[in-house]
């Protein structure tokens, strides 16, 4: 396995931990943990690149964006906490560490969607994850779910759920719906209506590591380490059912 790939996981696994010490112990929650949570993970995640990839840009929500990234051959993208607002929730398994590696001569090579509460990491690689449960309910039945936002749902999901016989499921965090469809909870992870490069970054390498398809809801490709870092909208879904799921979301521009 590659060295990129395992500090990936290594730097998701370990800032997650913290999390999950801060939330029990800190005494505080909502939006003040929320806070909290960002600076001490992103510390974490920045002292612990500097001192192992010293020559690498870095790209994430939670510090200045340091413009030398456009022209680095390696950049890592990172978001310190994905779904704040769930972690600073009590009880929510849906909030995950984002880490991924993206060159210049070949996109997205390596990354890391941790999901502390639920103690797993999945990377990049095309190792299978046997179907889970944990972060969503059991279903009632056995109809395909597309999970999105539970506070910014776009205005297609019920379509998109109707043009592949399921039903909509709201969630928090990118990192945590895209695991969804990777643990096999979820069938389509769709979102549009804002998002930036740390939310989609480290799922997408991992979502594609595991054979799923991910793209922009026009059926475009992804494009990371833009000089604007807003890439408002995302599919990611099992590859039978690309071409059903762009049909719908790419008449909703
Ligand atoms: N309309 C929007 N504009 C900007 N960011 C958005 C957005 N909708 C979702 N996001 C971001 O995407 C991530 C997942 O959101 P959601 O849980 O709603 O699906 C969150 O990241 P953070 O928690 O890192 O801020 C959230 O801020
Ligand atoms: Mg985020």
């Amino acid at each position: 396995m590659s060295a990129d790939r395992v500090l990936a996981g290594d730097l998701a696994t370990a800032a997650g931990e913290l999390l999950m010490d801060i939330r029990a112990t800190s005494g505080l929650s909502g939006k003040e943990l929320g806070k909290a949570g960002d600076l001490r993970s992103n510390e974490l995640l920045l002292a612990r690149l500097a001192a192992e990839r010293p020559d690498d840009a870095v790209l994430s929500e939670e510090s200045a964006d340091d413009k030398s990234r456009l022209t680095a051959p390696r950049v890592w993208i990172v978001d310190p906490v994905d779904g704040t607002r769930e972690y600073g929730t009590g009880g929510h398994t849906d909030w995950a560490v984002h880490v991924a590696l993206w060159s210049a001569t070949d996109g997205l090579i390596a990354g890391a969607v941790a999901l502390p509460a639920l103690g797993v990491t999945y990377l990049d690689d095309p190792d299978p994850v046997a179907p889970t449960e944990g972060l969503a309910a059991t279903p009632a039945g056995d109809r395909p779910r597309v999970v999105v936002s539970a506070s910014r749902p776009p205005a297609f999901s019920q379509a998109v759920a109707d043009a592949i016989g399921g039903e909509v499921l709201q969630m928090g965090s990118a990192g945590a719906k895209a695991m969804a469809v990777v643990r096999g909870e979820a069938a389509a992870y769709v979102h549009a209506g804002g998002q930036y490069e740390w939310d989609s970054a480290a799922p997408v390498a991992v979502a594609q590591g595991k054979g799923l398809w991910c793209g922009r809801t026009n059926g475009s490709d992804l494009v990371y380490n833009r000089d604007d870092t807003y890439l408002p909208d995302l599919v990611i879904c099992r590859p039978e059912l690309r071409d059903a799921v762009i049909a719908v979301t790419s008449t909703h521009e």
